[in-house]
């Protein structure tokens, strides 16, 4: 499904932001990418939506190569992914309908599954009754709900979730991690960039931690905290 294949990334400035990464994520997979502020996650997100491109390797996402992907199809393969950011970025003259309807308009789908579907992955989301209010009337936890529902209302294979609690509280980020988790019990796979060690540690997924730009780890049913050569090193130590 996702394959970075020694992938090097160096920022305009000079910074090396990602040294030979090498990461395969199989389709289906759940996997939490921790690791401190300016460890490389964000990087590597941008990379997954072509924001950027890689200084050296190769990135692979279902049948796209991205380092070859020309300009012109690149908003078709980002209509493909799901993507969900920690600030939720919806559209605020839009209702909680229109929101994720639009996203569905821009794929030329219609009408007809439109109608079907937007109230399906509202349901889903526990929002259905919220479908007629504006993002600034909902909570920050419906509002990361709505970017859910959008996130999921095309079908993505794999969906982009970039500190989606970061804006939340304890309770609240539980509640969109399991959302999240009930996605991908459907068949999409996900991949979340995340500070919440205490989630991390309890959902017991795959968990890659990245250090300096760098895999530290790779775990299937990891926890947030690595294991250095010679002692235990907790990732959150520089946030
Ligand atoms: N546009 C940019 N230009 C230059 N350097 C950058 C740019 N974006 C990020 N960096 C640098 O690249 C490194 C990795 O940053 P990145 O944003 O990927 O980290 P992160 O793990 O997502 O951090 P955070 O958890 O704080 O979001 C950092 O040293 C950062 O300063």
């Amino acid at each position: 499904m996702v394959k970075f294949i020694n992938v090097s990334k160096r920022y305009p400035n000079g910074v090396l932001a990602l040294t030979n990464i090498n990461l395969t994520i199989e389709k289906g997979e759940f996997v939490f990418l921790v690791g401190s502020s300016g460890a490389g996650k964000s990087t590597i997100v941008k990379l997954l939506l072509k924001e950027i491109d890689p200084t050296e390797g190769e990135i692979i996402v279902g049948e796209y190569k991205l380092t070859q992907l020309p300009k012109r199809e690149i908003p078709y393969y980002r209509r493909k992914i799901g993507i969900v950011f920690q600030d939720f970025r919806l559209l605020p003259n839009k209702t909680v309908y229109e929101n994720v309807e639009f996203a569905m308009q821009i794929t030329g789908a219609p009408a007809k599954i439109i109608r079907r579907q937007v109230p399906y992955v509202l349901s889903l989301v526990g929002l259905a009754h919220k479908a007629k209010c504006y993002p600034h009337e909902l909570s920050g936890g419906e509002q990361q709900r709505v970017a859910l529902a959008r996130a999921i209302v095309n079908k993505p294979s794999l969906l982009v979730a970039d500190e989606p609690t970061g804006n939340l509280d304890p309770d609240t980020s539980w509640e969109i991690m399991k959302l999240l988790e009930d996605i991908n019990k459907r068949g999409t796979t996900v991949l979340v960039a995340t500070h919440a060690k205490e989630i991390v540690d309890s959902m017991r997924k795959r968990v890659v931690a990245i250090d300096c730009g760098r895999i530290v780890k790779d775990q299937p049913k990891g926890v947030y905290s690595y294991e250095s050569s010679d002692n235990q090193v907790l990732l959150q130590r520089r946030v």
